[in-house]
């Protein structure tokens, strides 16, 4: 678990002689975002003492050839700050220039992202740019301007100054209006040139100041407004829970487990009411596909002032939000992963809904998961945390069994809807069903799907890989198609004949002939979302299909677009991959039909059972949420794997107790820590030798600083090559928290970089190939 008190594992305390022979001094402790990062120290001229502050940026020379450098001020440095023995107050460079008039990032956000740049081995420049979003730090959509106002000499004794009657004029209408005048309102008010109020401000008789205002606001939309449900006795139980915590202002996270459609929103609803009413504000983190219009009016039609971040805002609108936000103007703050860096003024309560998606792991520096700093953040700003899930990860679920979190459950659907009957297919056996027809869908899921459709309701279908066919191989030599800068093989996409990569987008024409032995009788097979479209649409042909996977969501707005046609029932039948299985309530859908349960089970990563666990159970949540009721049928291989049984019978329980005592014979979370390192080269032989030189220099800091940890590997990554690299990749395992971060610290002052070579560590990974 992160230790928030890992923040003062590198400090050290001057001693008292140390002091003794220093002056007065003030310095400034500046980090940046590129390399080198620091943090270096410069001194602060007097001209500049009042300026620099901590989250401002400033600009410094760097190095022999004082190259000039943008850089954030972390800290203020004096000889009684108890770091001051690592300054060398008589060596230092002054700073030329103060960027920021306010800070960019307060005290408590500052102190979160040392945090984060702790844990996860970050440079603190880095993560600040993460915190603080480039259209704040551009001041994107603001403008400086000039604001003129009367010298209060003048304006206390107008008569005795010479002034002409046009002059006269246009200072008697300044001074008889509190606006802010601007040089062309005041001569259009006035109805004069610009000459004589610039003649005005040369005499110091007008004087003018500049300061940066928004261009254009980007007002919401209200929403018809809506009444509270009245909760039932679960809610209520798990609200009342909640509430005291919002009362006694006290950091808890709370593990809100409640079944596929048990009305988790509404709880989080009603104790974000509270915290609005004592004049806080909340945050709301869900993943990135719940940022849809359902969610969005769910949360405006009970709250007047809501912001929205969906990653396809203009880095204007983005900025706009942060300002709005920051001036405490915003109630709450809905937003993906990011947004639990909100500059909320007075935070009340963080909600994370969906806490077991993935997509709150960053895939890049730094590599944070937005639960963690959710977490750290709580703490410091002693609010509570709600985490929610119908299928919580297993770490959660570890620290709520052993007392970290408080568990509140919600056992049944809200209005007593029972949970949909789940039915497996087994392809093993059941092969002839398929192979009649050459179809991906089973004769039982079709029958169903008929009658489902027939009797007025709408169908579900997951298939978590994109793309027609998933493997494009001759049938005379057997060569299959793979992409050439990445060891995985292209996917066949029909819509516009091509062959994609799907890890880097490399695309070729559609190949009609091997390209080894120039066989004309290519094969495409395995199944991807396009075929699967493709072979409902035969089975259906006068119903109206929607797909939704990363191919046809790439639009701004076509998530929205796609959903509301399938709310609005226009849309019979929703295929697509693990983005169709979250957070959806449409109550109409009476079948939900999983084509491949199998595709994440097989998967080189520990999470493998746990990933299809939860994608099957939310999937199959989608259904009976209405008076129709719901049924849904797996198509697996596995139908006696225990991920798959659990899932059928909404039994998150069973499947945790299984599965935790198989993580901890292996020391993986939530038992053990771990990290991964992955190095990365054009050239092989360079890139394993450079991983070897890592591993070795992390047992060696081990060894030196007598901890305890395993290095797994270095081995080839199971992506042997990605975009034109070769990676290798290690796995650094240990039990005691701070183990990793000690250690790799240590290795970095040791570890010798090669040209050419980059390498990253990654704490706590989620991807594993
Ligand atoms: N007390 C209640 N009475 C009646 N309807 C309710 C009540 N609480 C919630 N609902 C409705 O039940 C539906 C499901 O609720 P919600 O989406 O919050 O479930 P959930 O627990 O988040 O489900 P999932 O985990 O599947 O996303 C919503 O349409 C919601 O408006
Ligand atoms: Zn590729």
């Amino acid at each position: 678990m992160p230790d928030p008190k890992q923040s003062s594992l590198f400090e050290t305390q001057p001693d008292p002689w140390q002091l003794d022979d220093q002056d007065d001094w003030l310095a400034a402790r500046i980090v940046f975002a590129a390399p080198p990062f620091g943090p270096y120290d410069y001194s602060i001229p007097a001209e500049l003492e009042s300026s620099v502050k901590k989250g401002v940026r400033v600009i410094v020379p760097l190095g022999r050839g004082n190259r000039t450098m943008t850089g954030y001020c972390i800290d203020i440095m004096t000889p009684s700050h108890p770091d001051a023995a690592t300054v060398k107050p008589n060596r230092l460079k002054p700073i030329s220039r103060v960027v920021d008039a306010k800070p960019l990032i307060d005290e408590k956000l500052l102190k979160l992202s040392h945090q984060i740049a702790e844990y996860y081995i970050s440079p603190l420049g880095t993560v600040i740019e993460t915190v603080v979003p480039v259209g704040a730090r551009e001041n994107s959509g603001t403008r400086e301007m000039l604001f003129l106002s009367v010298d209060p000499e003048v304006a206390r004794d107008l008569d005795s100054v010479k002034l002409t009657p046009l002059q006269r004029n246009i200072i008697e209408t300044m001074l008889g209006s509190n606006q802010d005048w601007t040089p062309g309102e005041l001569a259009e008010t006035v109805g004069c040139t610009q000459g004589p109020i610039s003649t005005l401000r040369r005499k110091g008789h007008i004087l003018s100041s500049t300061r940066r205002v928004q261009q254009k606001t980007h007002e919401i939309q209200p929403e018809a407004r809506t009444e509270n449900l009245v909760l039932n006795v679960e809610q209520q139980t798990a609200l009342d829970a909640i509430a005291k915590s919002i009362d006694a202002e006290e950091y808890k996270t709370f593990l809100v487990h409640g079944i596929t459609g048990s009305g988790k929103t509404e709880v989080y609803i009603r104790a974000i009411q509270q915290v609005v009413e004592y004049g806080r504000q909340a945050i709301v983190l869900v993943p990135e596909i719940s940022l849809t219009p359902q969610t969005r009016r769910r949360f405006r039609a009970r709250f007047d002032r809501v912001a929205v971040l969906h990653s396809h805002l203009t880095s204007v609108q983005r900025a706009w939000h942060w300002r709005q936000i920051a001036e405490g103007n915003v109630q709450v703050i809905i937003g993906a992963r990011s947004a639990v860096f909100a500059p909320t003024p007075r935070l009340g309560l963080i909600v994370l809904d969906e806490e077991h998606d993935a997509s709150f792991k960053q895939d890049n520096t730094p590599r944070y998961h937005a639960r963690d700093v959710a977490q750290w953040r709580a703490e410091s700003e002693n609010v509570p945390l709600l985490l929610g899930s119908a299928t919580p990860s297993l770490e959660s679920w570890h620290k709520a069994q052993t007392g970290q979190f408080k568990t509140l459950s919600l056992k049944n659907r809200v209005l007593d809807l029972p949970l949909p009957d789940v039915a497996t297919i087994d392809l093993r056996t059941d092969v002839a069903g398929m192979r009649k027809r050459f179809s991906p869908i089973h004769q039982k899921l079709r029958q169903e799907m008929a009658m489902a459709l027939s009797e007025g309701g709408q169908v579900i279908l997951l298939l978590n890989r994109r793309g027609f066919s998933t493997r494009i191989q001759c049938p005379s030599c057997g060569k299959v198609e793979y992409c050439p800068d990445c060891s995985i093989p292209l996917t066949h996409h029909v819509e516009g004949k091509k062959a994609v990569c799907h890890y880097c987008d490399h695309t070729i024409p559609e190949p009609r002939r091997c390209s080894d032995c120039g066989n004309d009788a290519i094969r495409f097979s395995g199944l991807g979302t396009q075929r699967l479209e493709a072979e409902v649409a035969k089975l259906f042909p006068d119903v109206e299909i929607a797909r939704m996977d990363t191919d046809t969501m790439r639009k701004r707005g076509s998530h929205e677009k796609a959903l509301s046609k399938f709310r609005d029932g226009e849309t019979k039948i929703l295929l697509g991959t693990q983005m169709i299985a979250k957070g959806l309530d449409f109550p109409n859908v009476t079948l939900v039909g999983v084509v491949n349960a199998d595709t994440s089970l097989h998967l080189p990563d520990f999470r493998a059972a746990e990933r299809t666990f939860g994608l099957v159970t939310q999937v199959a949540g989608r259904t009976g949420r209405g008076e129709r009721g719901g049924r849904v049928l797996v198509q697996t291989f596995s139908p006696e794997n225990p991920a798959i049984v659990c899932a059928t019978r909404h039994d998150y329980v069973n499947f945790a107790s299984g599965e935790l005592p198989v993580r901890e014979e292996f020391n993986y979370p939530p038992y053990g820590k771990l990290a991964r390192i992955v190095v990365r080269g054009e050239v092989m032989a360079k890139a394993e030798q450079m991983a070897e030189h890592i591993a070795e220099c992390i047992n060696e800091s081990a060894d030196e600083l007598e901890l305890q940890l395993c290095v797994i590997g270095p081995s080839a990554a199971p992506l042997e090559k990605l975009r034109g690299l070769y990676r290798f990749h290690m796995l650094i395992s240990t039990i005691e928290t701070n183990t990793i971060q000690r250690v790799v610290t240590r290795a970095q002052t040791k570890i010798r970089e090669m040209d050419d070579i980059q390498w990253i560590v990654d704490v706590d990974p989620y991807n594993m190939v």
